[in-house]
């Protein structure tokens, strides 16, 4: 079982909004890995992060991921910071990974009134949404068999624009990007899925686990 699109990028590109939207238009179910963390932990993710730190949202975090993409088969939305795990960075592969970019000045605005994302609610919001972009940019890209720039069009044509590029449905695990279909000519194309198991860190579990035959975990 392998989701049919996994969505990542930046806090307010969209991933929630536009992979329920994905979802419907290819008739599948919805799963937003926040939620899962939220319901597992029966605390809010702002909670997490205030009471136990960063550091334990994002192990929740990765233990989702992992679940989700073994457990389901229809969209995946990840949360903003699920990418900077390489073990999940490794498990993504061999999945249709849609990668939703968005502007500094659209993320900010679209984040800007929300207080529930707790690393956007510093003293500094923009600086932070920059240092972010910046140091994500590179990890969306790498995990990414797609990506799609939302800064002009609505959730609706968003999630058109990716149902359209995605590829049909298989009946495999494997996904192999087809730069010539489903890359925005935005891509750099040698940047996409191009990094080697072995960038993880040396105390990283995944490391220590065999990659099984046949692909994607
Ligand atoms: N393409 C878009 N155009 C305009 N607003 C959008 C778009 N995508 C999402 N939004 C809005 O931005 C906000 C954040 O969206 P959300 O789906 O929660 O993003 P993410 O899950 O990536 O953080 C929401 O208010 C949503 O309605
Ligand atoms: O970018 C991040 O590090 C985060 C993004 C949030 O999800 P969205 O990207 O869906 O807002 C959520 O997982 C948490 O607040 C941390
Ligand atoms: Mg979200």
């Amino acid at each position: 079982m392998s989701p049919r699109a996994v969505v990542v990028g930046p806090p307010g590109s969209g991933k929630s909004t536009v992979g329920r939207l994905l979802a419907e238009r290819l008739g599948v179910g919805f799963r937003d890995t926040d939620d899962d963390v939220v319901a597992r932990a029966g605390r809010s993710i702002s909670d997490i992060f205030t009471t136990d730190g960063e550091p334990v949202f994002r192990r929740l975090e990765e233990e989702a991921v992992a679940a989700a993409l073994a457990e389901h088969d229809g969209v995946l939305a990840l949360g903003g910071g699920a990418v900077l795990s390489s073990a999940t960075r490794v498990r993504l592969r061999g999945h249709a990974v849609v990668f939703l970019n968005v502007g500094m000045a659209e993320g900010i605005r679209r984040t800007g009134l929300s207080t529930a994302r707790p690393l956007l609610a510093g003293v500094n919001p923009r600086a932070t949404y920059k240092a972010l972009l910046d140091a994500r940019l590179p990890l969306y890209r790498e995990v990414a068999t797609m990506e799609v720039d939302t800064d002009q069009a609505g959730p609706d044509e968003v999630a058109a624009t990716v149902a359209r590029r995605l590829p049909a449905e298989s009946g495999t695990d494997e996904v192999t990007p087809d730069r010539s279909t489903v890359n925005d000519a935005s891509v750099n194309d040698t940047s996409v899925n191009d990094t080697s198991v072995n960038d993880s860190a040396p105390n990283d579990p995944i490391t220590k686990e065999p990659f099984p035959e046949g692909g994607a975990r």
